[in-house]
């Protein structure tokens, strides 16, 4: 166990929220410099002898060789499967990469090793559980919080969907190779944090208008997250071993999270529908990808500045547009008035978002990553039906109050 599951089970057993809490199936989880031989005596311990490891050319260059090394050394046999890019030289989690796992891969394979970021994660998490074997999670970035979930977002016949899959049983961060990322990854990995001050509203907004499962344990969990990477955004910016292992550690947290609820409410709300959504036109244009936690940080103080703009003075009008919505919709919106605009209020405001993104060395607006405004205004408008399901202020807005 870590010093973060190990303060996290006995609360949920005391947790009362009424909902179903998935067990935490992560057996072990390591952020030091000693992570490689600490996973190599863990599958010593399991007794796990056929070790498939899946990476890409860069993360293999990262830390894919000199973990194999280590396997080497210690005569533990493994097979590598290295993902290949698309045209666009981006490695995708879609059809074409899961097959080529599943093709690599001896059918007798004990355990997967994920050696890569957020992308090799998922391909390996669904490959995984759909092969009934285990995987152990190998960061090679702190670049999104998806380490720890049991959601494999895939590029399905060029749709983002998520899809429950499983969790590691186990993780190894490298605070070498962690500090070595990119720094835009590291960015990145804010970026996917900060995303959380609209997931959070949003989810709370859905429990309120929607019925939607809610636990306010898996809502302060994600919130503890993303404090205290505000508080330390300094040392984030520096890149140091300090801000590496809190940025780390707070990703890993939020992917706990989102595990406990079997559903990923608390980490990703509009902004990360929006990301969704400029990912998916990239694809249909052949544009080199943007990092998610990029793109959800952009994302994040545009929802904002949107719900402020537009849902806000609607909202207040609803009086006034008696046809835009049902009365259990009314009724629901009287009786939490005052703490919907308590919520909203409570929203940093836009430009304090974009100057700690900055702070971080990410981009602030969406034009810096290419985003035109045209597809910036036609996300907005259509985003939330990538995620029928998913209920935000986006979705309310557009659908119940708007009707677009
Ligand atoms: N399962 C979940 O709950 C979550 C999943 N995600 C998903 O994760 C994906 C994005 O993952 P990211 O980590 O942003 O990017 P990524 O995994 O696509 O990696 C981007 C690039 O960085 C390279 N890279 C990784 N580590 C490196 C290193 N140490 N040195 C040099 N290059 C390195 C990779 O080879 C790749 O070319 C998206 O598909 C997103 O939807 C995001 C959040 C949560
Ligand atoms: O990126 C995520 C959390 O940071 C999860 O995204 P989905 O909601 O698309 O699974
Ligand atoms: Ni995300």
């Amino acid at each position: 166990m870590s010093p973060i599951t190990e303060e996290i089970v006995p609360l949920v057993k005391q947790c009362d929220c009424g909902h179903l809490h998935y067990d935490i199936p992560i057996e072990q989880m390591t952020v030091g410099c000693d992570a490689f031989e600490q996973l190599v005596a863990y599958l010593r311990h399991k007794r796990y002898e056929k070790v498939a490891v899946v990476a890409d050319d860069r993360t293999f260059a990262a830390a894919g060789k000199s973990l194999c090394d280590e396997l080497e050394n210690q005569s533990i046999r493994y097979t590598i499967c290295l993902v290949q890019p698309d045209e666009n030289g981006d490695v995708i989690a879609d059809e074409r990469s899961i097959v080529q796992v599943l093709l690599e891969t001896p059918n007798d394979v004990d355990v997967f090793v994920a050696v890569g970021a957020g992308t090799i994660h998922d391909i390996t998490r669904f490959s995984s559980h759909k092969m009934k074997v285990p995987f152990i999670s190998v960061p090679t970035a702190p670049s999104v919080d998806g380490f720890t979930s049991m959601g494999a977002p895939l590029i399905i016949r060029g749709v983002k969907k998520t899809i429950q899959a499983q969790a590691p049983v186990a993780v190894f961060a490298h605070t070498g190779v962690l500090s070595q990322a990119p720094k835009e990854m590291i960015a990145a990995g804010f970026g996917d944090m900060v995303a959380k001050y609209t997931s959070l509203v949003d989810w709370q907004f859905a429990h309120w208008m929607a019925d939607e499962p809610y636990c306010p344990f898996v809502h302060q969990l994600t919130e503890q997250s993303l404090k205290a990477c505000v508080d330390h955004i300094d040392d984030i910016a520096d890149g140091g071993e300090q801000g590496i292992r809190v940025l780390m550690n707070a990703l890993l947290q939020s992917g706990i999270a989102m595990l406990l609820m079997g559903q990923s409410y608390s980490a990703s709300g509009a902004e990360h529908h929006l990301s969704h959504y400029w990912e998916m036109e990239f694809l249909r244009r052949n544009k080199r990808q943007v990092l998610h936690g990029a793109k959800v940080g952009v994302a994040t103080p545009m929802i904002i500045e949107h719900y402020q703009r537009v849902f806000w003075p609607l909202w207040n009008k609803l009086e006034e547009r008696p046809k835009s919505i049902d009365e259990t919709a009314r009724k629901r919106l009287k009786a939490n008035a005052a703490s919907i605009q308590k919520l909203l209020e409570s929203l940093p405001s836009p430009g304090r978002v974009r100057t700690m993104l900055e702070k971080v060395g990410g981009a602030a607006l969406p034009e810096q990553l290419g985003i035109d405004l045209p597809l910036v205004e036609r996300s907005l408008r259509e985003a939330h039906r990538l995620r029928p399901n998913r209920f935000t202020i986006l979705y309310f807005l557009n659908e119940w109050v708007l009707g677009t």
